[in-house]
């Protein structure tokens, strides 16, 4: 069959109008993306080369199925040649053959988030601010979004705006750090994530060849998701597409979910501007689902004031109604939809990987989890700890960045003295204050000692020298030998590997593990005979920070329930969706109930959870959860009553009072759902005692400054002291194996801690 007629009419035509600028708006799963992938097909089949063709997607995961679906129609090979991947990504490959350009190493390394909040942690800590103003993660985000809308330090600085804003919240100084910051990363060599938009945005303003260059060679641009693009890709987007105007973008304006990252709705809404010749495409079918949950969609984003007005129908089944839920507590929640699972896999034979649970935040992942491991379900949550961000993945890692770009002060001073090799904090500060002082690199100080007046004792020069020496001789292992030669000699020299192997703790032995199966990835890296890259150690190391745990899909992860946040879940499907956590305070968040756009912002991400689904959608709630260590009563959804109750079956749970809220729309599904109410209908939320037949945990009475050892409770956020390592935050709960936390010490930074031994106490 001729892959055209695999479009429906209004489909076709926008594949098929390959010249000048296109713009495809339509609803959730009516074949945008189906759009793209046979437009890109179209275009090699009518002759255009496929190394002229970009197309952006959102993650690393779409482009592959994409080209996947391409190569199936225009052969393999040459689907390889196009350029497809995330802004990111992409960007990021143009930056490394450019970088000197701007004055960058091309082996520039790339700072994943963590990286680039301990270096604005290190800022404050050094301009003696005090960091419970200036939050790490606060400035952090400011700084992001500063530079997402191609703000440099200076522009910053000279922002009336901006410095009004940052007076009034009593945190002037965030322009300063902003420019340190800039400053360090720039000195290391080194890029945060909006840096590969930002630089990539200096490159093409500054050097008219290289923008000619590279809108010489992507003749034909493509973009998915372009409803939540920001300012600076948008830029990017536009600069090089400013030649030829071959643009195609689809997008969903009531899909627009990124807005707390920078992404702007308005990029879509002017697109008819920028490009007046534009062609208009609306696709008003969805193949995805039935007709109960397309309508059901439909009724819900009907209540957003501010959106293109669409007709979405389809064709599909009617379906069953959205199934509506209640539970006595999140860990009822999560048994009820593992027995839910469970059953639709017994009895209608439904593989485990055709089921979906979303939820509003990580955090509530846990119930899930915990109910997945009751009933043996196989389950793959998306979002936690990557495997790349594990500690003693970052430690070996942190030997290849320094091997690669010497300049990367993160990474020298994250090994210099680990492990142990008689290195002490004090000759490292005096160093780095040194460098700081005088304007030398850390490496440079380090490879010249005996001409600089540092206080340093003898000894410990010694060992300074032996470190530099070590090092060197690894980088000429990595010019000589493949990634994973360089990688194992690495790991064995520096006694990484014998560190983990001794530690004989069941903590030291998944690291252990978790070390041989980097080792692992390296070897089928270089063995990987279909890639064309190099098999050195650059070539291995450059794009791993942009990973996500998506990228990281194994075969063994075929057959499982999907955990993941409605946020990640953008522009997938799957035949049985569980909305979990439909409460007020949770979903919409706590946060955004304050303004109408922000709420609006919540509907369109509810819009997005139900319309993942094809075939059967459940929502639950919850009557109460823990939350910051405390059991909160909790209110169902507002969002709940603003599906079209046609579509939804409540049964067992009794419509209420309307409620009082001003945003909050007719009837409500209130306190008469299930036994041990106590609730009026007051909003409010307040702790309250479980329901005792059927609550899992009961928090342990409190006999002490503590709010008791049991570490069930634990949760994302709860401050918490340790023994030996003191207070600290939690950071993530792992609960596959044995339950694990990773905790965020102040004194001692981040430890994964088995949670069965580590005796963590809750605090208040
Ligand atoms: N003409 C068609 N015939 C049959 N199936 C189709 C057709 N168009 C789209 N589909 C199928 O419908 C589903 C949704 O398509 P797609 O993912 O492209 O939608 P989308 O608009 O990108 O959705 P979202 O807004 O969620 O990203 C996919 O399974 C796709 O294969
Ligand atoms: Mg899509």
């Amino acid at each position: 069959m001729n892959y055209l007629d695999e479009l429906n009419e209004e489909q076709r035509k926008a594949v098929e109008q390959t010249e000048g600028p296109v713009m495809v708006l339509a609803g959730a799963g009516s074949g945008k993306t189906r759009v793209l992938t046979y437009r890109i097909a179209h275009l090699i089949n009518k002759g255009v080369p496929p190394f002229n063709i970009l197309s952006l997607t959102f993650t690393n995961k779409a482009a592959r199925e994409m080209k996947d679906r391409i190569g199936k129609i225009v052969g393999e090979s040459t689907a390889k040649s196009i350029w497809m991947g995330t802004f990111h990504s992409v960007f990021a490959r143009i930056l490394r053959s450019e970088a000197e350009k701007i004055g960058y190493p091309s082996n520039f390394t790339i700072y994943d988030t963590d990286d680039s909040k301990r270096l604005v942690k290190q800022i404050i800590k050094d301009l003696n601010l005090d960091d419970k103003v200036y939050k790490p993660n606060l400035v952090r985000n400011r700084i992001s979004s500063a530079k997402n809308n191609l703000l440099s330090p200076q522009a910053y600085k000279d922002n009336p705006t901006l410095a009004k804003e940052d007076a009034q919240a009593k945190k002037p100084e965030i322009g300063r750090i902003y420019e340190i910051y800039d400053k360090r990363l720039f000195k290391a060599g080194a890029m945060d994530f909006d840096d590969l938009l930002f630089k990539t945005n200096i490159l093409l303003r500054d050097f008219p060849d290289v923008l000619f260059k590279y809108q010489e060679k992507f003749r034909y641009i493509l973009v998915d998701e372009y409803q939540d693009t920001n300012f600076s890709q948008y830029i990017i987007v536009k600069a090089l597409a400013s030649r030829f105007e071959n643009i195609c973008v689809v997008g969903d304006d009531a899909q627009s979910i990124y807005s707390f990252r920078g992404a702007n709705i308005q990029n879509i809404l002017n697109f008819k501007k920028d490009y007046p010749d534009t062609e208009t495409f609306k696709l008003e079918q969805n193949y995805r689902s039935t007709q109960n949950i397309v309508e059901a969609a439909n009724s819900l984003i009907d209540k957003n004031q501010e959106q293109f007005k669409k007709n979405v129908w389809t064709s599909n089944d009617t379906g069953t109604k959205i199934k509506l839920t209640q539970a006595l507590s999140d860990n009822e929640e999560g048994l009820n939809v593992a027995h839910e699972i469970y059953a639709l896999h017994s009895t209608h034979n439904a593989a485990y990987s055709n089921f979906a649970i979303l939820y509003r935040t990580n955090a509530q992942s846990r119930a899930m989890e915990d109910a997945m491991r009751k009933l043996n379900i196989p389950y793959k949550i998306y979002g936690g700890l990557s495997f790349y961000q594990r500690k003693e993945i970052k430690d070996l890692m942190a030997y290849f960045r320094l091997v690669i770009n010497p300049q990367d002060e993160d990474a020298l001073k994250r090994v210099i003295n680990y492990p142990k090799r008689g290195i002490g904090k004090t000759t490292i500060d005096r160093l780095t204050l040194y460098g700081n002082e005088n304007d030398i690199g850390l490496w440079e100080l380090i490879n010249s000692l005996p001409a600089h007046s540092v206080n340093i004792p003898g000894s410990a020069r010694n060992k300074i020298a032996q470190f530099a020496e070590l090092i060197k001789s690894f980088q000429n292992v990595a010019e000589k030998k493949n990634a994973y030669d360089t990688g194992t000699i690495i790991a064995k020299s520096t006694g990484i590997l014998k560190e983990h192997h001794n530690d004989k703790s069941a903590e030291g032995v998944a690291r252990y593990e978790n070390i041989q199966e980097l080792l692992n990835s390296m070897k089928e890296f270089v063995e990987d005979d279909e890639a064309e890259n190099e098999k050195d150690l650059p070539s291995f190391v450059q794009d791993i920070p942009l990973l996500t745990d998506q990228d990281q899909d194994s075969e063994e992860d075929q057959n499982k329930v999907t955990l993941m946040t409605i946020h990640a879940s953008k522009g997938l499907e799957f035949p049985n969706v569980f909305i979990v956590g439909m409460e007020e305070e949770l979903f919409p968040s706590q946060m955004s109930t304050q303004s109408r756009s922000d709420l609006e912002e919540e509907r369109r991400l509810f819009y997005v959870a139900l319309t993942r689904s094809e075939e059967r959608c459940y929502l639950s709630f919850a009557r109460s959860r823990y939350k910051w260590g405390n059991l909160i009563h909790c209110e169902p959804s507002r969002f709940l009553q603003e599906i079209d109750p046609d579509f939804v079956d409540a049964s067992g749970v009794t419509p209420n009072q309307p409620s009082k809220d001003p945003f909050a729309t007719k009837g409500d599904w209130g306190s008469s759902m299930g036994g041990g109410s106590d609730r009026s209908a007051s909003t409010q939320r307040r702790s309250v005692t479980p329901p005792r037949q059927k609550m899992m945990r009961v928090p342990k009475t409190d006999t002490s400054n503590f709010k008791g050892d049991d570490t069930a409770n634990l949760r994302e956020g709860m401050e918490v002291e340790h023994g030996r390592f003191g207070r600290g935050t939690v950071v993530s709960i792992e609960v596959a194996g044995n339950r694990k936390a990773v905790v965020d010490f102040e004194e001692h930074g981040k430890k994964q801690l088995l949670l069965k031994f580590a005796k963590l106490k809750i605090l208040n």
